[in-house]
């Protein structure tokens, strides 16, 4: 795919494949275009030119909102939640999308709409019981630690019952524990859940310890594709890392105060 945004290219003739099963990692510099092709499968964004399939689907034509009934769901880099409503009713609202009653049935609170509340309750408790928030099911989502609500996040994504799970910097805001607790929680997830996951992320400890495969991007091309070892011992990849070590600003730093260019090479 690739997709333009006035003058810039944003993302440049893109191609990969995400396989069953696998975690997939999109990593890169700063401004590489890893967002931008999350914002291409979410539909947030069309692509100016390239096909996008899922299950051997075209997606293009795609509305967002269509997007979570055929079994994709994300995070995001910058925590979308409901702020004002507990954590069982931020994975209820997510939940939300797998109800196939009508809003007549609803209205009147017939028996398919209960069996359909049961289940939603049943799949929510089963999340929160997987992501240990037993203790934070009926607080606030406005009053929890930044840590605990990328985990609510998470779950809530989860309550959708994905195949598909696109985590956009799942450790970033993390102190190191934190990021340990999610590389498990990851771990888990694509093992006991059997879900998909691509993800983006600058944590390289974090890369490397969940994933089957990198794809390295820099200004909105492929660099490498491999494994974690293979794409760090790439020379175009270390090159693009190094080339912004001048601008230490935006480069983002893993917990360990090692900027991500040293841990990659
Ligand atoms: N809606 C938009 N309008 C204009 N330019 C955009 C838009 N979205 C992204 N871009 C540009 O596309 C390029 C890629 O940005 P993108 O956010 O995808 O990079 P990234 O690899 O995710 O970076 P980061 O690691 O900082 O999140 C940048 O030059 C960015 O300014």
């Amino acid at each position: 795919m690739s997709v333009r945004f006035g003058g810039v290219l944003a993302v440049n003739n893109v191609s990969f494949e995400v396989r069953r099963g696998e975690v997939l990692t999109l990593i890169g510099p700063n401004g590489a275009g890893k967002t931008t092709v999350f914002n291409l499968i979410s539909r947030i964004y069309s692509p100016t030119a390239g096909t996008l399939e899922f299950e051997g689907r075209r997606l293009n034509d795609i509305a967002p909102h269509e997007i979570a009934t055929l079994g994709i769901a994300r995070t995001f880099q910058n925590i979308e939640l409901f702020e004002h409503a507990t954590v069982l009713q931020n994975l209820l609202i997510g939940r939300h999308i797998r109800r196939r009653t009508s809003a007549w049935s609803e209205f009147f609170f017939m028996p398919s709409v209960r069996g359909a509340e049961r289940d939603a309750r049943r799949k929510v408790e089963e999340v929160i019981d997987l992501l240990e928030l037993q203790h934070y099911r009926d607080s606030l989502v406005a009053g929890l630690p930044y840590g605990v609500r990328k985990v609510v996040e998470l779950a809530r994504a989860l309550a959708t019952e994905p195949k598909l799970l696109l985590l956009d910097e799942p450790s970033s805001g993390l102190n190191v524990e934190e990021t340990e607790d999610m590389a498990f929680w990851i771990e888990d997830i694509r093992r006991d859940l059997g879900i998909t996951i691509l993800m983006v992320e600058h944590d390289m400890a974090l890369v490397s310890k969940v994933s089957d495969r990198v794809v390295a991007m820099s200004q909105g091309e492929v660099l490498a594709v491999g494994t974690p070892a293979q794409v760090q011992a790439n020379s175009a990849v270390i090159e693009a890392y190094l080339g912004t070590a001048g601008d230490l600003s935006s480069l983002r730093r893993p917990k360990t105060g090692v900027p991500a260019w040293q841990t990659l090479c």
